[in-house]
């Protein structure tokens, strides 16, 4: 199966001039392949959220090479990893940021409007059709004030999926959910991911929930810790 993000040597420095350099990334090397649902582990101040931000093309490692979807990702401009991430990139977080003054539909379409800068009827009709799939026809056109946490999270799901990406990051995306709406939501996300066949790399800090993923990368110390060992962790 080809890998639709490839990771080679990834080293990640913070500081210098007159704060000490610290490294929080040791030298990753990782694939995600295609259509695959894979969690990343691992204790708090390991390295996940910087891992993620890197995948992400949020920001720039400080050594080694990633390639997204067969294309360089590193050593390119803001304008270049932004159309990369647009095209290929969709991001779930564990606050969801939906905008307060905009309807489920409209926060939906956002980043088609962020994308091509416009809304197509299409556009609109897959928004309404990806809602329906995650039970909110009926509140389409609420603000998110007006749903529940679960809803919410939802909308966001939505929004992450609407310009067909090719992998879903997520960063604890079911952190801020009671456990039978993150089972409910965890669940959700797994369909998706058969039935519109879009890879997803998920941050969590729920052993259970990493467990039923395909794949598990355990980070620790800023290193990936071998297939055998991550197991004997979890
Ligand atoms: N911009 C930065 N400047 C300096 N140090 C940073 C910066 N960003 C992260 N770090 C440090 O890098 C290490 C890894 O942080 P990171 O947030 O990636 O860990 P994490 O595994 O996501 O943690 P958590 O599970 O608590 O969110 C931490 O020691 C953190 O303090």
């Amino acid at each position: 199966m080809a890998d639709v993000m490839v990771l080679q040597g990834i080293r990640q420095r913070y500081g210098g001039g007159d704060s000490p350099l610290v490294e929080v990334l040791h030298g990753i090397d990782l694939k995600l392949p295609e259509g695959g649902f894979s969690a990343l582990i691992g204790p708090s101040g390991s390295g996940k959220s910087t891992l993620l931000n890197i995948i992400g093309l949020l920001e720039s490692p400080t050594e080694g090479q990633l390639w997204l979807a067969g294309e360089q990702a590193s050593g390119q401009n803001d304008r270049v990893r932004t159309a990369l991430r647009n095209r290929y990139l969709g991001f779930i977080f564990q606050f969801h940021h939906l905008l307060p003054a905009f309807s489920a539909e409209e926060n939906v379409l956002m980043p088609v409007l962020a994308g091509v800068g416009r809304i197509s009827a299409a556009d609109r009709e897959r928004a309404r059709t990806l809602l329906a799939r995650v039970g909110l026809a009926e509140h389409a056109h609420k603000r998110p004030v007006q749903l529940s946490g679960g809803q919410q999270q939802r909308v966001a799901i939505v929004r992450a999926l609407i310009n067909r990406p090719r992998l879903v990051l997520a960063d604890e995306p079911t952190g801020n959910l009671d456990s039978q709406t993150a089972n409910e939501v965890f669940a959700l996300l797994r369909e998706l991911n058969r039935e519109e066949g879009m890879s997803f790399l998920i941050v969590t800090h729920d052993p259970r929930l990493a467990q039923s993923c395909d794949q598990q990368f355990y980070l620790q110390d800023g290193r990936l810790l071998p297939p055998a060992q991550a197991d004997e962790r979890q």
